[in-house]
């Protein structure tokens, strides 16, 4: 008798559902935060999953141009629906997530919104920032060149004051000064946050921003001496493309002196240059805070490519039966839970990293505004720090979830590879992660370096105040070895350092093992925070439970892949090693009947998760079979192309075996 395999697929998944030992809504809480968190991501992502115009199920088929509209027009219609709604800012900025499809309103909100508020005067925010809350112009955050991303110091646009007319005059004065890269620039903005070197009495003053208008607001062509397009299609299909990512160059572009953005310094009508009493890396601040928010993005994207591959892991069956009965879930190999729950346990870890790095730079940002400029260099190094190892993480990740999928997995329709073509420039843009993590190393080096002279180090670096007994002691397997780790590590790289011609010398030779020493203190941060996490009153049967065991997966599991460190700097002992290693397994074990609960705990609709394969009915065979009728190539019967390419082919052939 025929199995009908479909039927029996579906059954599994809510026979996993039942046997998990938790209660999923509380869960669900928990990821999100609050109650409310809980209700409003699950108002927003059906509002837009039940939108026509936000079907995204066609994107990688479509042309670059047709997926350009596609987003012009998704944004236009999402703007309409949040001033019709009347929605919050909150509510807006969830709405924006889930049409999930990368374009200039990023960029707007994300970057060019942000950079006027923290940058620009009272007098210059009461000016522009209404244009911008109602898209009266568009803008975008240009700072990179052809030449020049990560040394912001190297850049080459100047911005030359004209005291004769009071302006401003943007050039480009090679072609590796042309900006290159910046989102929203290439088709969509109307303004830009232009970083240029500001020249004034003959000195060059270095790097500060303007607010420089590119395209007439009447007809969209670009003002005189703005040349400007989109620098051309990137990694996969759909993906990233559709963002218009740009080049701009300037042939003296004149700009009045007020837009300039004056919070941290001015330029006087005379032409004088008045430095303001504030740090002149506030002038970074922007990236500070679009680093945060991409490691809170981090585990969304984490988690969406680990809630399909668990599912689909529940469904996937292989071998098992050598009589005809049921093969066995991949779920249950220990091969697939030993390379899929730490990346299940990933996904909390960076969430609940993410909250708290949220809280940092609210902190940070309250105090500014009352200049305590105290926790500057805290916030720069935990923020570049999380961006770049959890950025990493992430990619590495959903790339191994497209394996644990196997051959479907490569499928556009697995949702996976787009996923990773979106995500990937992430361990790029907003800092290339080596430099990032070559900042935490040079702020680590410099605490090292105060712990002689007695400065006891202060937030995330307090640990390393325990200088004395880190350096000596035997440790646990607990938070302690990942203290005594990072610690060591970046000892080791300080007495290395100290040993060269010169500091510069010795931190350019000595940067592989700085890096190393850098994603050791920042993973400490991660387990510290995952722990601080579970340690608080978290409601609901079993939910504190499964946090514990995920933490300990998460902490477990990277102490086994840098053990090499572990050993090395005598934090821990090879027995301790293997011990960990075999609690781990045993961990795994308890995950497995939740795993698929975890995943549903994320909350995520079919629409955002776009992939047949993690549905959350688990109807994966049919939808899979349908998904593949609706490709293109299968609108006709017989190719196109077989008349010119396929028959004379095959009829040559025939002729020859005639012969
Ligand atoms: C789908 C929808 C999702 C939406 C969800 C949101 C996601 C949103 C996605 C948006 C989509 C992509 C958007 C990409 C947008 C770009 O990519 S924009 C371009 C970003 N560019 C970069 O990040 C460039 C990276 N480079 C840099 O940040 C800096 O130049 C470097 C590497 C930090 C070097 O700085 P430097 O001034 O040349 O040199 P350095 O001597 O190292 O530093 C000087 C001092 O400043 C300090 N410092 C350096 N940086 C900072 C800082 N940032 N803060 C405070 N202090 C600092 C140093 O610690 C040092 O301190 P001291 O030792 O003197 O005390
Ligand atoms: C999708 C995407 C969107 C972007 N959006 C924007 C935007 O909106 N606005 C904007 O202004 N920019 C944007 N960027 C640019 C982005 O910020 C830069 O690409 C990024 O900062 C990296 O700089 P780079 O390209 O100069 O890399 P490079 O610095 O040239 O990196 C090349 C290699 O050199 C290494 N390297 C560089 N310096 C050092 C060092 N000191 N020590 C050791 N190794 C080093 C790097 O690790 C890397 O391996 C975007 C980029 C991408 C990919």
């Amino acid at each position: 008798m025929a199995v009908d395999h479909a039927a029996a697929e579906v059954d599994h998944l809510a026979a996993e559902r039942a046997a998990a030992r938790f209660d999923v809504e509380a869960m669900k809480i928990a990821w999100a935060g609050s109650r409310h968190a809980v209700d409003v991501a699950d108002r927003m992502a059906r509002l837009v999953a039940s939108d026509p115009v936000f079907r995204k199920d066609n994107r990688t088929m479509l042309s670059r141009k047709d997926l350009f509209k596609d987003t012009l027009r998704k944004a236009a219609h999402a703007w309409k629906r949040i001033v019709e709604l009347r929605l919050t800012e909150e509510e807006a900025s969830l709405l924006r997530q889930y049409v999930d499809q990368p374009g200039y309103v990023d960029l707007h909100w994300g970057m060019f919104v942000p950079a006027i508020k923290g940058q620009g005067t009272e007098e210059q925010q009461k000016k522009w920032l209404p244009l911008a809350y109602k898209f009266q112009i568009i803008g975008c955050y240009a700072q990179t060149e052809l030449g020049h991303g990560s040394n912001v110091q190297g850049l080459e646009t100047t911005a030359t004051f004209d005291p004769m007319t009071d302006e401003f005059v943007i050039h480009s004065p090679t072609l590796t000064s042309s900006k290159w890269w910046p989102g929203g620039l290439g088709k969509a903005s109307t303004h830009a946050v232009v970083y240029a070197r500001l020249i004034t009495e003959g000195k060059d003053y270095g790097i500060h921003g303007f607010i420089v208008q590119l395209r007439s607001l009447e007809d969209h062509s670009p003002l005189p001496g703005v040349t400007l397009g989109d620098i051309g299609g990137k990694f996969g299909s759909g993906a990233y493309n559709s963002m218009d990512n740009g080049v701009l160059r300037f042939d003296h572009v004149r700009i009045p002196r007020d837009q300039m953005l004056m919070r941290l310094s001015q330029v006087t009508r005379e032409g004088k240059y008045v430095q303001s009493d504030v740090p002149k890396q506030l002038l970074y601040g922007t990236m500070v805070y679009v680093r945060q928010s991409i490691v809170a993005d981090a585990s969304k994207a984490l988690s969406r490519a680990v809630c399909i591959a668990v599912r689909y892991s529940a469904i996937r069956k292989q071998f098992g039966s050598q009589d005809g009965g049921p093969e066995t879930q991949v779920l249950n190999y220990r091969t697939q839970q030993s390379r899929l729950f730490p990346l299940l346990a990933s996904a909390y870890a960076f969430r609940f990293v993410g909250d708290w790095l949220n809280w940092l730079y609210t902190d940070v940002t309250q105090k500014l505004e009352v200049k305590d400029y105290s926790t500057l260099q805290e916030a720069h190094a935990c923020t570049a720090g999380l961006k770049a190892v959890t950025t990493s993480a992430t990619a590495d990740a959903i790339e191994e979830c497209r394996k644990l999928c196997g051959g479907h997995g490569y499928l556009n329709s697995s949702g996976l590879p787009e996923l990773f073509a979106v995500y990937v420039p992430a361990c790029t843009y907003e800092g290339d992660n080596v430099v990032l993590l070559l900042q935490v190393a040079r702020i680590l080096m410099k605490t090292v370096s105060q712990l002689t002279s007695g400065k006891q180090p202060v937030g995330t670096m307090a640990y390393m105040g325990k200088v004395q007994h880190l350096m000596q002691s035997k440790c646990a397997v607990k938070t302690e070895a990942f203290e005594a780790r990072a610690l060591r590590m970046a000892v080791n790289c300080a007495q290395n350092i100290g040993q060269a011609s010169n500091q510069e010398e010795g931190f350019y030779e000595r940067s592989p093992d700085l890096l190393e020493a850098a994603v050791a203190h920042i993973q400490l941060i991660i387990v510290t925070k995952f722990i601080e996490k579970v340690h608080q009153d978290i409601p609901g049967h079993g939910v504190k439970e499964q946090l514990q065991n995920l933490c300990n997966v998460y902490a477990l599991y990277t102490l086994h892949k840098h053990l090499g460190d572990f050993l090395a700097t005598g934090s821990l002992t090879p027995k301790q090693g293997a011990l960990a290693n075999e609690q781990l397994g045993k961990l795994y074990a308890q995950v497995r009947p939740n795993a698929v609960a975890l995943v549903d705990a994320f909350n995520y609709t079919d629409h955002y998760l776009g992939s047949v394969l993690g549905r959350y009915d688990g109807n994966v065979y049919p939808a899979l079979y349908e998904e593949a009728w609706k490709d293109p190539l299968n609108e006709t019967v017989v190719p196109e192309g077989y008349h010119e390419y396929l028959r004379p082919l095959l009829k040559q052939q025939l002729k020859l075996s005639r012969l």
